[in-house]
């Protein structure tokens, strides 16, 4: 989905009605220090305004880096980042008030301050006027179930409320940009469940733009339109979340169970064993669902006790890895 949004001033037509992305990096790279290899590499990203974006890759890849320059809080060596149309080097306090981000592994609050004394310091940060603040800090501490705690210490909190607390600061003013980088981290099933839900009603109902970062299979397939992955600093993917779905789901992944440890199983060709306390367990990625039932009378032929068949859902690291090996750009 797709707004029109009013370009800012400064723009190259300004005044103009124009689909103005509410992400946009050229040519962007960081290297850090007197390394003399750049962790983000000359990557190019649009992402439309209203969109949940996934920007994903394996540990060390260049997502964080990527971030923290969108957010200002690092310098590019060079190209160029635009929130909203607004250069984030260039016009500094125009692009605070584009986006609000909970950045990943640091302090997002202040955890000597209470859930309630943070939202209002937050809000106070963004020029909010004290009622407007507090309003917000009700809804969003009711809406993340956090209201009962409001006056507790955040250090004293769990790491999930913790969490909780960090991406009400970050929607405090209700931006049109949100940054979240492993928003749903550390959190319990119930509590991932919660910020899932907040951030499709923030993309869905209210055109919110969600650039957020994720290891979890679960939170792209359910929230992201559109996903990039990028590794060792280059973007390797960038393409709608189905389509990167769906180049992993035509070869399914089985794995087959067997009794004892059976490493020396002759298997058909595709499939792998490895043994795991006392069981052996058999995987393969198969195009025709024929070559497991061939597996499975192999394996009575050496008769060995199956235990289990099931069909894995791929995860991704299978889909980084699927992309090392044959990298796709839309
Ligand atoms: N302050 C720093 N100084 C030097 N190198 C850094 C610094 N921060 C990150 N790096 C390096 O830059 C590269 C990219 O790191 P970055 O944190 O951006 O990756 P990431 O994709 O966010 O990884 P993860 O999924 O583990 O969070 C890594 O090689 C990292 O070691």
């Amino acid at each position: 989905m797709s707004t029109q949004t009013q370009a800012p001033a400064g723009s190259d037509r300004p005044g103009a009605v124009t689909a103005t992305p509410a992400i946009e990096i050229s040519g962007l790279t960081k290297t850090y220090g007197s390394s003399d290899t750049p962790s983000v590499n000359n990557i190019s990203l649009s992402v439309p305004a209203g969109t949940v974006f996934g920007f994903l890759g394996p540990n060390g890849a260049g997502k964080t880096t990527t971030i923290k320059i969108l957010a200002g809080l690092l310098a590019a060596t060079s190209g160029k980042t635009l929130l909203n149309g607004y250069d984030v080097t260039r016009r500094r306090s125009a692009t605070m008030q584009q986006f609000g981000a909970v950045l990943e592994g640091s302090r997002n609050v202040y955890w000597t301050l209470s859930a309630w004394q943070n939202l209002l310091y937050f809000g106070r940060l963004k020029g909010m006027r004290g009622a407007d603040a507090r309003d917000r800090a009700e809804e969003l501490l009711k809406g993340l179930d956090l209201w009962e705690r409001r006056d507790e210490k955040v250090g004293g909190y769990s790491r999930g409320m913790q969490q909780k607390v960090a991406v009400a600061a970050a929607l405090i003013a209700d931006p049109p940009i949100v940054l979240l980088d492993e928003p749903t981290i550390g959190l319990d099933v119930e509590a991932t469940r919660t910020v899932m839900e907040w951030i499709r009603t923030m993309a869905r109902d209210r055109g919110k733009t969600v650039l957020l970062t994720t290891h979890q299979m679960n939170v792209v397939e359910e929230l992201c339109d559109r996903v990039a992955v990028i590794r060792k600093g280059e973007v390797v993917a960038d393409l709608p979340t189905d389509q990167l779905l769906a180049q992993f789901r035509e070869r399914d992944k089985y794995e087959v169970r067997v009794e004892g440890n059976l490493p020396e199983l002759s298997l058909p060709s595709g499939f792998t064993a490895r043994s795991v306390e006392g069981t052996t367990i058999i995987s393969g990625r198969v195009s025709d669902p024929q070559q497991v039932y061939t597996l499975v009378d192999r394996l009575r032929d050496q008769h060995a006790v199956v235990q289990s068949l099931s069909q894995v859902q791929p995860d991704l690291e299978d889909v980084f890895m699927g992309l090392i090996k044959a990298p796709a750009h839309d």
